[in-house]
């Protein structure tokens, strides 16, 4: 009998639902070739659900993540819905509160660039070379994200916002291995990024990454940076990383400059995933809603987030590899999206890019 996956579809806001459908059209044709199926459920989630339901995460949508065996995600947010009260907004209504709930602790974001994209790329040629990639492992449940307390207080000019950067032993722990055992499978290189020069929880973090490394991985050539030398050492020596190992802020930041070497946001997919095979599967950029509703967005993030659901909780490696092959081949073949788009090659709109893949796919 043929596997089946249960899969959740939350499409979101903003450029969300065009690149989900180029997404899914990818999926069924996988699925088609390599003898499985998917049962897919399709829910509102974010300012679209806030609109139907007036709740960005309705109780029918968290049903059906939860009957699921993976969700994929577009994006939420938007202009639209900024100024609701935080609870209503689509980013701390919905996915973070999605993100605690299955408890998606571990967020890889792989970087894959590709020398053919060089010219898309903000680097000069000779430093992106024949193309790099660096995966980064950032822990998704801590931090200043969820660190208790957090709020307002007082009023006039004293009224003061605060959040509170917080992480437990345990959560240092198991992201810190969970990056050393991704090196192990790579180039054996793990880049820890802190603040401790600053930040106790970064004294604390830097502290934990040592002893795991030295106890348990002693084979892993580990560095540590100040996040800020990070974000200037990924411009100038790329090729050198391998895993970066990040705590939630940082590596929210350092991720959309990943992205970014690779030549756009609309090129770098992401897993979050928990403990056991369930996984939330998203690009890492956001509704681009400078851009929605023309049919010009990449829709590459969103295909390659369907791989690695695949790969991570399918354990469907050889479907995983054709979709990233396709897209290889695609990039290869000079179809561009506007934003990567230079003299010479073919420009595609959203649906475009998602029939060249499919016919590399075939
Ligand atoms: N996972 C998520 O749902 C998620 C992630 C990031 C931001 N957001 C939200 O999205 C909204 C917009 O945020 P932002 O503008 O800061 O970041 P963004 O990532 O949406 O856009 C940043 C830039 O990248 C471009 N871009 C992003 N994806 C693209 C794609 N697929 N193809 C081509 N270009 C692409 C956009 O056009 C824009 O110029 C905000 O409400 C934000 O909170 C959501
Ligand atoms: C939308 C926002 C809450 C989210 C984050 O900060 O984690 C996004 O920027 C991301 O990178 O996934
Ligand atoms: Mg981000």
């Amino acid at each position: 009998m043929s596997k089946n996956y249960k899969v959740a579809v939350l499409p979101g806001d903003g450029i969300g639902p065009e690149v989900m459908k180029e997404a899914v059209r990818v999926l069924d044709a996988v699925a088609d070739k390599f003898g499985f199926t998917t049962e897919k459920e399709w829910a509102d989630v974010g300012g679209i659900a806030y609109d139907h339901f007036k709740n960005p995460l309705p109780e029918s949508t968290l049903k059906t993540g939860e009957a699921a065996d993976a969700i994929l995600f577009g994006s939420v947010g938007g202009p639209k819905w900024e100024s609701l009260p935080p609870n209503l907004q689509p980013e701390r209504g919905a996915l973070l509160p999605l993100r605690k709930h299955f408890k998606l602790f571990c967020n890889l974001r792989p970087a894959r660039v590709y020398k053919e994209l060089a010219p898309a790329c903000p680097l000069r040629a000779d430093i992106v070379g024949d193309g790099f990639n660096i995966l980064t492992v950032r822990e998704l449940t801590g931090d200043v994200y969820f660190g208790q307390p957090k709020g307002r207080e007082g009023s006039g000019k004293d009224e003061i916002g605060f959040d509170t950067m917080k992480y437990s032993r345990y959560e240092v722990e198991r992201i810190a291995r969970f990056a050393f055992d991704a090196a192990k499978l790579r180039h054996k290189k793990v880049a820890s990024i802190d603040k401790a020069n600053v930040l106790t929880t970064s004294v604390f973090w830097r502290e934990i990454v040592k002893e795991i490394h030295a106890n348990e991985y002693p084979e892993i050539e580990l560095e540590h940076l100040y996040v800020d030398n990070a974000a200037m050492q990924l411009l100038r020596r790329p090729r050198e990383f391998d895993v970066l190992l990040c705590p939630n802020l940082f590596g929210d930041i350092l991720t959309d400059e990943c992205a970014m070497l690779t030549g756009s946001m609309g090129l770098l997919p992401s897993a979050s995933i928990a403990e056991g095979s369930f996984g939330l599967y998203e690009p890492a950029g956001g509704s681009a809603p400078d851009i929605a509703g023309k049919g010009i967005a990449n829709p590459l993030a969103q295909i390659l987030s369907v791989a690695l659901m695949l790969r991570y909780s399918f354990k469907e490696e050889e479907a995983a590899k054709a979709i990233e092959t396709a897209v290889e081949k695609t990039i290869t073949a000079g179809f561009r999206t506007g934003e990567i788009w230079k003299e010479g090659d073919t420009k595609v709109g959203t649906t475009g890019m998602g029939d060249a893949v499919l016919s590399f796919l075939k």
